[in-house]
């Protein structure tokens, strides 16, 4: 499988006197996939993505993005390439008005005003947000400005998509429109990369998942490795099973012997069920 991102030994500090924010990171991140960042508050999920678009650039170690490393000269290329969407919408919205602010990123790119205007209107439409094009985003909820600043990064139609926390403050409607749009742009084979702290989603939407903790990455693999097989991770990490997961977890035969197939091959395979449905049968 392909990497569209290497990290080697990655450090990054804040601040001489504080603890590393990460703290020699090594990981690989496959070209093409869905990949979520999981771990605990503060465990340098947010500073990783600052890193993957050039905005940061590491004090040791070595990002690669699609086989090129990250420099001081080329990191502006990346930021132009590689569409980031953040943790809080009020670091990303800078125009007086909606429309404006979603065809930033396209203007930006080096497309004409009217080219720029209509990928803003077109990602506004998949959105359905047209309705606030002409409002200043100042006005706007917070899910709101989360939903201007998703459409601004659609609009760029990088090749890779990466969206911190982007569930945080919306209803479950617009939970739903944007876990289809991370659909439509992994169908049209973009790479997908979320940061999250929601395990379902995880387990229902994820090819990849890289477990992060105290800057320090615990672990790269499938969700369902993560999930059938290395829970120990996932208590390291204090995160939890998904609820269908923890509810499978609880199934026991008072007697052992009576069990018609092993306990944790009858659990993988409702999993698999359950979970993994559209995803490649589970290993028996
Ligand atoms: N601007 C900053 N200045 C100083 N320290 C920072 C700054 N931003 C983050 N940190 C520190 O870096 C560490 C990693 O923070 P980061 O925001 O990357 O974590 P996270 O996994 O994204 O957390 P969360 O789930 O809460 O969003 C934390 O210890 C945090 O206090």
């Amino acid at each position: 499988m392909e990497s569209m991102f290497q990290f080697h030994q990655v450090h990054y500090k804040y601040t001489k006197d504080r603890q590393a924010a990460l703290n020699g990171v090594t990981f690989d991140i496959p070209r093409g996939k869905k990949t979520a960042i999981v771990g605990p508050n503060g465990a340098g999920k947010s500073t990783l993505i600052f890193h993957m678009n050039g905005l940061y650039l590491c004090h040791s170690g070595e990002v690669i993005i699609n086989g090129e490393k990250v420099t001081s000269r080329n990191r502006q290329e990346w930021t132009r390439r590689i569409g980031v969407v953040f943790q809080d919408p009020d670091d990303q919205i800078i125009s007086m008005t909606v429309k404006d602010d979603v065809a930033f990123g396209p203007l930006q790119q080096g497309l004409s005003p009217a080219a720029a205007h209509q990928k803003a209107a077109d990602s506004m439409k998949l959105l359905s947000i047209t309705e606030l094009a002409e409002l200043n985003p100042s006005e706007l909820s917070f899910g709101q400005k989360k939903q201007v600043a998703i459409a601004g990064v659609v609009a760029m139609d990088t090749d890779t998509v990466i969206l911190d926390e982007p569930m945080a403050f919306l209803d479950p409607l617009g939970q739903q429109r944007i876990q289809e749009i991370m659909d439509l742009l992994a169908a049209s084979g973009k790479t997908v990369i979320i940061a999250t702290h929601n395990m379902q989603l995880v387990a229902e939407w994820a090819d990849h998942v890289v477990v992060m903790k105290h800057g320090a990455c615990l672990g790269s693999m499938s969700p369902r490795d993560l999930f059938c097989s290395h829970p120990d991770l996932l208590a390291e990490a204090h995160l939890d099973l998904p609820p269908v997961m923890r509810l499978l977890s609880g199934l026991e035969w008072e007697d052992p012997s009576q069990q018609p197939i092993r306990i944790e091959e009858a659990r993988a395979w409702l999993a698999g069920q359950l979970l993994w449905k559209n995803q490649e049968t589970i290993r028996s």
